[in-house]
């Protein structure tokens, strides 16, 4: 099979910072080897596949209990602390179990359908907000770094779901407790790539270079102790309910610490590890789809004179209205065609497989380059073209057996937050076209993408909201 030589790709990732260009460096690749090829990451041995159908055979021959990763450092962290692995890190019976509790919770779309009012205050919130922003910019439009803005709005609507509490990020003042949540969430964002190179690094090499484990020790510190402030202090809320005989009735973690299927250790662990997943992954997706929107006004416009059409000028819509506006959700399927928060995802092979006439031994980790697939032309006809409409067309991209894009993954392991991310992007979306048109500054540039674990916009999005006439 071919590949880039072991030296040639320890260059290009530890000396040229690779990590930051995973993206590119996966269609180069594609390019010079193949759509199959195999790379060496240190100790680890990977095989690349880079095509749409090769991914279908993969994801479709899955078993019960996949594996994404070697999650070795993820879990040597929990051992150290006494901690719980969740849905991310858990792996076998125990990813199961926990896997078949919550996906009865938060899978389907009429789970968290009812959250449609929160996320919607959640929203108000949101708008409030950019008015302020907007009236302390020079041209009373303009508000700098969307990213900021959109990071503290996915924040805060996955922790009134997840937490069932409001956390105030966009308040004018902000709680210290949410201060430092943000903090050690900045400081988990950043252990993404020293999560690479702590995974990378040998153990035996790490007297000589402790700073990557540290680090992730430290980070992984901070994350669990936010989750388990807030989780203590609705579990102590829901408590005194109980204590004064009322019936209880909530969301997600109501029901987790009521109905005692996960210990209170596995609910901090899950907790963590989808707040982690559900805010860097909803903001950044957000900050794309404005991006897009006020790059592309003609685009915008029509997705605008759906909403008035379908839901009106003022109507708050719910998630019940989403179908209504079928554009609203090809938006989203089209900004993360081009922009897939995970521009690769990985799977450990559970038995033997003969992928591109290569046999694939059982516990060979695999990287399913979902960014190369997504801006192939032959998946996606004018595939660099931004063009939502492309998902409408029946027979077109968006059938369930298209796996050029599956920025959500596919199958058992899938994303179990997705709905929640549709969610408040959606009603998002509606709200702010609702009440602004969405339009680049005359001074700014074009943003591009780095990955940073995760695919990122490589610099602040000012975008200027206007009035609606
Ligand atoms: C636009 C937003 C999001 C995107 C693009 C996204 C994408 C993904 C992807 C690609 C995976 C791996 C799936 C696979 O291996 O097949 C994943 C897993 C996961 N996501 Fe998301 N996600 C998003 C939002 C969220 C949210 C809001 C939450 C939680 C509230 C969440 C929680 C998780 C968890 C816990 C997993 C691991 C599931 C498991 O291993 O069983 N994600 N996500």
């Amino acid at each position: 099979m071919p590949g880039p030589r072991t030296l040639a790709n320890l260059v290009e990732f530890f000396c040229k910072d690779g990590f930051s260009r995973i993206h590119e460096i996966q269609q180069k690749h594609t390019q010079e080897y193949g759509k199959i090829f195999k790379s060496h990451f240190g100790p680890q041995f990977v095989v690349s596949i880079a095509d749409r159908d090769m991914v279908a055979q993969v994801l479709r021959a899955e078993g019960a209990v996949p594996q994404r990763a070697n999650m070795g450092s993820w879990q040597e962290y929990r051992d150290l602390r006494g901690r719980s692995t969740g849905l991310i890190s858990a792996e076998g019976e125990q990813w199961l179990k926990m896997r078949s509790i919550l996906r009865q919770r938060i899978l389907k779309p009429k789970d968290v359908a009812i959250f449609s009012g929160e996320i919607n205050q959640v929203i108000a919130d949101l708008i409030k907000r950019i008015y302020i922003l907007r009236s302390q910019a020079g041209d009373g439009e303009t508000v700098s770094s969307v990213n900021d803005l959109f990071f503290k709005y996915s924040m805060e609507g996955v922790a009134t779901i997840l937490y069932e509490s409001r956390l105030g990020c966009l308040e004018n003042s902000i709680p210290q407790l949410t201060v430092d949540y943000i903090e050690a969430l900045g400081l988990m964002f950043s252990m993404f790539k020293t999560s690479m190179y702590a995974g990378a690094i040998p153990r035996w090499l790490r007297p000589l270079i402790p700073k990557p484990w540290r680090e992730f020790c430290r980070s992984w510190d901070g994350l669990f102790k936010f989750s388990q402030i807030h989780v203590d202090n609705k579990l102590r809320d829901i408590q005194c309910r109980v204590d004064r005989g009322e019936r209880v009735r909530g969301g997600l973690l109501t029901y987790l610490f009521l109905s005692q299927e996960l210990t209170l250790e596995e609910i901090y662990a899950n907790m963590t590890e989808m707040l982690l997943a559900g805010v860097d992954t909803t903001s950044f997706t957000l900050s794309w789809a404005v991006y897009l929107l006020a790059r592309h006004p003609q685009v915008q416009q029509t997705v605008y004179r759906e909403i008035v059409k379908n839901l009106g000028e003022r109507h708050v819509p719910t998630a019940a209205d989403v179908p209504k506006v079928p554009l609203v959700r090809a938006l989203l399927k089209e900004t993360l065609r081009l922009f897939p928060v995970l521009p690769g995802n990985g799977r450990v092979t559970q038995e033997d497989l003969v992928v591109g006439g290569y046999l694939i031994p059982k516990g060979t980790q695999l990287a399913l380059c979902h960014y190369a697939t997504s801006y192939e032309d032959a998946n996606f006809p004018r595939a660099k073209e931004f063009r939502p409409e492309r998902w409408l067309r029946k027979g077109g991209p968006d059938r369930v057996d298209n796996f050029g894009s599956i920025p959500f993954g596919y199958g058992v392991r899938s994303c179990i937050g997705r709905r929640i991310a549709e969610l408040e992007i959606h009603l998002a979306v509606i709200q702010l076209l609702q009440h602004f048109e969405i339009k680049t500054p005359p001074w700014t540039t074009a943003v591009s993408a780095k990955t940073h674990g995760l695919l990122t916009p490589g610099e602040p999005i000012h975008v200027r909201f206007v009035n609606r006439k």
